[in-house]
């Protein structure tokens, strides 16, 4: 008799598995496993449970033709797939061009609490159910059911007559709330209470009111409020009202405190985009639109239309910018239908918001990179604010671009993709150029009274104060002159290839990561030194480790250094911080941004996070403390970042009725991502840097691939490199080229060497096999301590 045979791909830690595994699938599951879903399989020799995806199923041919026994799969662990046939096609479609193995892309398409140990706990409201199985307990335990009771609740799950709910391991993730239903409605009316007992009465009399309501459902709280803690006590102990404790979204929170909000009506640039896009082409658009030109009420009204045809749309916006002010936007207008997936949420908020997606209740997911997975069907939009952002490349395996597979999801559904920004990457508008893209320009501020802030540079060589290392005397006068006419500031501090650190003023010596070759970070809030690779912490020393000197310097100007240098020079300014360490507890962020949007406030002080999105109609000045940090940096996009981080922070300014200005401070006037910057000219930066990157062969005229090398021996990693060298040599052509190997900017972290390979390339039929080739090197046992990264066009080259 022919047995069914799944194939699974296995989650094994310590080897990268890159090809489903056969297994055998028993009587009770054999109409139950689907493609899509987990399974518990034992993998190796030791039979270790593995958790793994099922990916298809073949028929056995016979069990002697194989030659071996195969394994049985031992638990399935979803009641419907996980994974739908849209998502595992796009898996095998991003194993092509993302260099990591299968496993770990299928892993990133769902949310963290289904790659971890999470129980299934069931409930069913069915009478004759309950006492078959249940044996008088509330809830019952996947996990401590055997093989056929499991199928058995599998069946009746998918007949409906039973729930399931995921619970963590560690329960602190998960927000609860205690509610009360009806235990017994005989017991109810034969309640015995004194006729003193007045808020008993009242409560027997609201409950037998409310109980023609078919299950009815009481919050706790409320009915505590309402009659008090030991009248709600009495019922639950007479076994009256049963007590249950339920997970509750965090998340629904957001819903309601927004009020709702009308479209406006789109002046005649937005108009343009908007019929361009509902009509849309086969081809993705890039909405090039100047700061503050109404590009996300474009994409308010294109998910709105999408919505109305009955489709659903994905909105993603970087991190960074997912803020309640960002969200609620969304909010205002789609209510309930929003979902939003941003990495403060907690795995059971992020988990909960992915079953809303998946059941179809939510239309819009808004959310950063790795919502571009969200399950949604037949979506209508897929739109991507700030396009030239770097988050939406993963810089951890799998290493997609949101971007790439956002093209990739948007063909699959016929959908409408946008690419929005101010200042594209020139990837995108190289594109757009050669009208792979159709672009679409909003030249104009949306507000009409708004107009382009007008920006002056400010050389620091030339006005280098006695009184302050950070503000020349000019913006300090600027600053004073807004606070003084009620206005609002935003400072940047530009912190990009910038820390603080400590030093010895007597011989030089700086503190250095002992597993890392970089400096250790200063970190005033917590008084200790700090490694940004690899979390290495020391306190302060306070003689020199090197000469024992007691003069030890603290170096930099971090954002806190500036605020007390700040409150000193302008001791009437009312100051708010905003950086990695003000913003760490869960909410800080919003609410220093709703402080200062409430005018609590005159000077928001932060870096680079305020750049974006910000959208605040008092604020007339902004002031760049330092433009240069990152344009010494070893990698060849550091113009662009400079020149679309000036530009962003600028278009904070005068958005609204008020004129806006920006003063920049730089030791670099004449570099042109700087002067550029100050003309808030797009298109002659676009021309420039093309040129650039033209003469030295950089994308977007070569497609780049980098391949990181690191092992703990400094000695096989140059061995190893030159060998990798080889192999691609073999097999490219003469026109590719290969950089390297060198290593890299920070040559150790973590106590492991790092060397790189670059391969620049304008076509290359054998990269892939190639790269799969060089990838499979790991698999071997004599190379089971190395590490093979391959970034397919970084974004990041330290
Ligand atoms: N058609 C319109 N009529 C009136 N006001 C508008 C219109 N479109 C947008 N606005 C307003 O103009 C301001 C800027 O719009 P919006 O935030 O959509 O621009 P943006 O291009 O997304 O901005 P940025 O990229 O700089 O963050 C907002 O306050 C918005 O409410
Ligand atoms: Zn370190
Ligand atoms: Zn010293």
């Amino acid at each position: 008799m022919s047995q069914k045979i799944a194939q699974v791909i296995v989650d094994v830690p310590t080897m990268q598995t890159d090809k489903p595994f056969s297994y055998l699938i028993s009587k009770e599951l054999a109409t139950l496993i689907q493609i899509g879903m987990r399974v518990h399989v034992p993998f190796g020799r030791g039979n270790r449970l593995m958790q793994g995806f099922v990916v298809g199923f073949e028929v056995e041919v016979s069990q002697e033709s194989t030659g071996q026994e195969l394994k049985s799969i031992a638990e399935v662990l979803d009641f419907e797939p996980v994974l739908n046939a849209e998502q595992l096609a796009l898996a095998d479609a991003m194993r092509e061009t993302v260099f990591s193995y299968k496993i770990s892309i299928l892993k990133a398409m769902l949310p963290n609490l289904l790659n971890s140990s999470y129980d299934k706990v069931l409930t069913t409201e069915d009478e004759s159910i309950f006492k078959q199985y249940f044996n008088g307990n509330q809830a019952l335990h996947f996990s401590s059911l055997d093989e056929s009771e499991q199928a058995v609740m599998m069946k009746l799950h998918r007949e409906g007559k039973i729930s399931v709910q995921y619970v963590a391991q560690s329960k602190e993730t998960i927000k609860t709330k205690k509610r009360l239903t009806l235990a017994d409605k005989q017991k109810l009316d034969e309640l015995p209470i004194s006729a003193r007992a007045k808020k008993r009465l009242a409560l027997q009399t609201f409950l037998q009111e409310q109980n023609h309501v078919a299950q009815s459902i009481w919050d706790y709280t409320d009915l505590v409020k309402a009659f008090s803690r030991e009248v709600v006590k009495f019922f639950v102990s007479e076994g009256v009202l049963s007590l249950t404790e339920i997970e509750v979204s965090r998340a629904q929170a957001y819903f309601e405190t927004v009020a709702s909000d009308e479209h406006k009506v789109l002046n005649s640039e937005q108009a343009a985009a908007y019929e361009a896009i509902i009509d849309r082409q086969d081809k993705p658009f890039l909405l090039e639109g100047v700061t503050g030109s109404g590009k996300t009420e474009v994409y308010l009204q294109v998910i709105a239309h999408m919505i109305e045809q009955g489709k659903t749309a994905i909105m993603l916006v970087p991190e960074i910018s997912l803020t309640p002010l960002m969200t609620n936007r969304f909010i205002a207008r789609f209510g309930e239908h929003v979902a939003i997936m941003h990495s403060g949420l907690s795995d059971g908020e992020k988990y909960d918001e992915w079953r809303k997606i998946k059941s179809g209740k939510a239309k819009v997911v808004v959310g950063a990179r790795s919502a571009i997975f969200a399950p949604l069907h037949n979506i209508g939009a897929i739109i991507i604010d700030e396009e030239h952002e770097t988050s939406y490349k993963q810089d951890s395996n799998p290493r997609y671009h949101a971007r790439d597979v956002a093209i990739w999801r948007a063909q699959y559904h016929g959908a409408a993709l946008v690419l929005g920004s101010a200042t594209p990457s020139l990837e995108t508008r190289a594109r757009a150029q050669k009208n792979v893209y159709q672009l679409l320009h909003l030249t104009q501020r949306a507000n009409n009274q708004a107009e382009i802030p007008e920006v002056r540079i400010l050389d620091m060589r030339k006005h280098l104060n006695d009184k302050s290392a950070s503000f020349s005397e000019v913006l300090l006068d600027k600053i004073s002159e807004k606070i003084a006419k009620r206005e609002q500031v935003v400072l940047m501090l530009n912190r990009r290839g910038y820390s603080s650190f400590i030093m010895c003023r007597d011989c030089g010596f700086v503190p250095e990561c002992p597993n890392c070759d970089i400096s250790l970070t200063l970190h005033m809030d917590t008084k200790t030194l700090n490694c940004h690779y690899c979390g290495h912490t020391t306190g302060i020393p306070h003689t020199c480790p090197n000469c024992q000197s007691k003069k030890i310097r603290y170096y930099g100007s971090g954002t806190q250094k500036v605020e007390e240098e700040l409150s000193e020079l302008l001791p009437e300014a009312r100051i708010l911080r905003m950086d990695v360490d003000t913003t760490k507890k869960k909410g800080a962020h919003e609410r220093i941004l709703s402080s200062f949007g409430a005018g609590e406030a005159d000077i928001l002080l932060g870096t680079q996070m305020i750049a974006k999105g910000l959208d605040f109609p008092n604020v007339t000045l902004v002031g760049v403390i330092n433009a240069d940090t990152a344009l010494n940096l070893p990698d060849f996009r550091s113009s662009e970042r400079t020149f679309q981080l000036l530009t962003q922070v600028a278009g904070r300014a005068g958005r609204a009725d008020k004129k806006g200005e920006v003063l920049i401070q730089t030791f670099n006037p004449e570099h042109y991502a700087i002067r550029l910057a100050q003309a808030q000219d797009y298109e002659d930066f676009y021309q420039l840097e093309m040129d650039f990157r033209r003469k030295l062969n950089y994308p977007p005229y070569f497609y780049t691939v980098q391949l990181v090398i690191s092992h703990q021996d400094e000695d096989e990693v140059v061995k190893k490199s030159y060998e990798i060298m080889a192999l691609l040599k073999a097999n490219l052509s003469e026109q590719a080229r290969i950089l390297g190997p060198i290593p890299k900017p920070i040559a150790r972290t973590h106590n492991l060497y790092h060397y790189q390979l670059l391969i620049k390339y304008r076509f290359e039929a054998n990269l892939a096999q190639a790269l799969n080739q060089v990838l499979d090197l790991t698999q071997v046992p004599e190379n089971k301590k190395l590490r093979i990264i391959i970034d397919n066009e970084p974004q990041n080259f330290m």
